[in-house]
């Protein structure tokens, strides 16, 4: 099996930059330049970690298993574009989400800060079927406050684990209190999860919401009605 350097792995239709193909048409690994990219995303989780050929294996046996002939033309890339399909959905499996909030501005601001509809798309730990939906993240600053994009990009990086969505809503609120000792958090997440609606039970449309609150949001019920209307809020 072909024991290719991840990082010269591109994937088509990507948000992550290093994942980006200019042509979007070939995957072949072998026929992508090994150099890395000229401007790296320093901010991209690193999936250095991902055994690629011990996936391709697997993923030929899944095949077999199931009755296909891994050696079909159709397939024979399969297994490699599957093993780049799990390096990138489970990017965020060894890096701190957390290191986006390092940077902070001082303002003298303890109002609510609210960022609403970041999309998000993860991977239920029980089927690794995706989930996919929007998170909103609330804070109460105390005397910084952070860069918005730092907020859609710690739920970009938490998405890209393996988890339930009460813990990936949970790991998010926990990092923005403690990295921005914010007095209050407010996090809400919904999501269609593809084990309820292609398998299993099969109910297109259903969703799941999920909540953590910390601080003020938790303890004050005034505080908790205002931020959760602000989420709700049509615009
Ligand atoms: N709480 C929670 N459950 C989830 C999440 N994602 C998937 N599940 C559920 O995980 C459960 C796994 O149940 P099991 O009985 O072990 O597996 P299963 O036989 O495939 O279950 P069905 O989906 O009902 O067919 C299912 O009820 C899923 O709906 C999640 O993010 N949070
Ligand atoms: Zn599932």
């Amino acid at each position: 099996m072909q024991n290719v350097d991840p990082r010269s792995y591109k994937e088509p239709s990507c948000n992550l930059p290093f994942l980006q193909s200019d042509s979007g048409a070939n995957c072949n690994a072998a026929s992508i330049s090994p150099e890395p990219p000229l401007f790296p995303d320093r901010n991209a989780p690193s999936r250095d970690h991902v055994d690629l050929p011990r996936i391709e294996q697997a993923v030929r046996i899944i095949l077999d298993a199931v009755g296909e002939d891994p050696d079909r033309e159709g397939l024979l890339e399969t297994p490699a574009r599957v093993a780049r399909m799990y390096a990138e959905m489970f990017a965020g499996l060894k890096s701190d989400p957390g290191r986006h909030l390092a940077k902070v501005f001082t303002e003298e601001y303890d109002e609510i800060v609210l960022v609403r509809d970041i999309s998000f798309c993860s991977m239920c730990e029980h089927h690794l079927l995706p989930f996919t939906g929007r998170a909103h993240i609330a804070y109460l600053p105390s005397g910084k406050v952070v860069g918005l994009s730092k907020l859609a990009r710690v739920v970009e990086e938490v998405a890209r684990r393996p988890q339930v969505q009460e813990r990936m809503t949970q790991t998010i609120a926990d990092l923005v209190e403690e990295r921005l000792s914010a007095t209050g958090v407010a996090v809400v997440c919904e999501a269609t999860h593809s084990c309820m609606t292609m398998r299993g039970v099969r109910k297109p449309g259903s969703l799941c919401l999920t909540s953590a609150m910390r601080g003020a949001f938790r303890d004050d019920p005034k505080s908790r009605a205002e931020v959760l209307g602000l989420i709700n809020r049509e615009v």
